[in-house]
């Protein structure tokens, strides 16, 4: 985006107004209607909520990787029945998201008939947040988890260089009384870009995030982002879980792990080419209960015990004051979309 003086005077957008908005700009860097339409949703929903870090703060990075043709914006993932419960998917080189959309049906419908179903996306880019990716499930009863791997910046528990992404888990289950419990975290400790957010913001990222490039704990962001690195959250049990999100989303998918792509030869691109994983279940095949009230009760005893805040709630509420107010953002910000959509 060009440089435009910052007056920090924020507006607010409705959210179809975003969606049509992010659309303009997706086609207009060479995505299909179906790649504009699936990525301007995903990204608005991710503003609307309040995850800033995936959302209108993405634009520059899609419109640059799809302007330098690392991704394929028309690319037409192929959807595979392989197995029972088993649904296989080549992106194509697209990004994640719309190969995800063309696999929903068959995934959700194995996943009623036998109780489970696992897709594995590969030959994929996936730039967003993921809680997007399983929360529709939870909505219409079933139980959804989710990996992906991302670009190498994680140096795993023990280790002296970065290996891992910081390869997100998402997690999404039906609850009687409220909406569907979700939680979505990043297995570094902290978020790359929230990392780049904290460096465009001139602040600091909390202890224990990362190192600089002579693998000295550091909490200047451009130290991490320039050279340095993050490290899991958790110690070795982050790491593990991070080891277990390369297995799952490369490996088990056919995609790449972080470490194994190389976008030099592509200047401006920013997404891994990766693989993602989900797998579906449907409880009303296993628990011979109602998950749904069995989820609540969890709910009730987490509040009884003195819980305040459940994973989800921020976001709720982020979402109820868009729905109330629109989703603010920042003036010039909003000025810079409008330019990327006119070309
Ligand atoms: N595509 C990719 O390759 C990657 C994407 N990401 C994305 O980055 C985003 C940010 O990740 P990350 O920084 O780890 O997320 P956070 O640490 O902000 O939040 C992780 C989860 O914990 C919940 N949570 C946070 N604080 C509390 C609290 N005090 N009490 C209870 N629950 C809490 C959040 O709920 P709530 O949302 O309600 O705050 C959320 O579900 C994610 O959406 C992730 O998918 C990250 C890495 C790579
Ligand atoms: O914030 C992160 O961490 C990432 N987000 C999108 C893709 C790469 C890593």
């Amino acid at each position: 985006m060009s440089a435009t003086p910052t007056t920090a005077v924020t507006t607010s957008i409705g959210f179809t107004e975003l969606v049509t908005l992010l659309k303009d700009i997706f086609s207009r860097h060479g995505a299909s209607p179906e790649v504009a339409r699936v990525l301007a949703d995903n990204c608005a929903r991710a503003e609307r909520d309040g995850a800033h870090s995936h959302g209108v703060f993405r634009i520059p990075g899609y419109v640059s990787t799809l302007d330098s043709g690392w991704v394929n914006g028309q690319a037409v993932p192929v959807v595979e029945d392989v197995a029972s419960g088993f649904v296989r998917v080549d992106a194509a080189n697209g990004f994640a998201q719309p190969a995800l959309a063309a696999a929903r049906p068959l995934l959700v419908a194995k996943a009623r008939s036998a109780g489970i179903a696992v897709l594995a996306i590969r030959n994929s880019h996936h730039f967003a947040a993921l809680w997007p990716d399983v929360e529709p499930f939870a909505e219409e009863g079933l139980v959804a988890l989710s990996v992906v791997n991302s670009m190498t910046c994680v140096v795993p528990h023990g280790a002296d260089r970065p290996l891992f992404g910081t390869n997100p888990i998402a997690f999404a289950a039906p609850r009687a009384d409220g909406p569907p419990i979700v939680f979505d975290l990043a297995t570094s400790a902290i978020a790359h870009g929230d990392v780049q957010i904290a460096a465009r913001q001139g602040e600091r990222v909390p202890p224990g995030t990362g190192v600089d490039s002579l693998g000295q704990p550091t909490q200047d962001p451009k130290a991490i982002l320039e050279g340095g690195a993050l490290l899991p959250f958790g110690g070795h049990k982050g790491s593990a879980l991070s080891m277990m999100v390369e297995l799952l989303a490369a490996a088990l998918t056919g995609g790449n792990f972080s470490f194994e792509f190389d976008w030099s030869n592509h200047p401006g691109a920013k997404t891994p080419w990766t693989g993602q994983l989900l797998i579906v279940i449907d409880p009303s095949k296993t628990a011979g209960q109602d998950f749904a009230q069995r989820s609540q009760e969890l709910v009730r005893q987490m509040h009884a015990a003195g819980l305040r805040r459940l994973p989800g709630d921020r976001r709720h509420r982020t979402r109820a004051n868009a729905e109330r107010e629109g989703i603010r953002l920042d003036g010039d910000e909003l000025a810079r979309l409008r330019e990327l959509a006119r070309g």
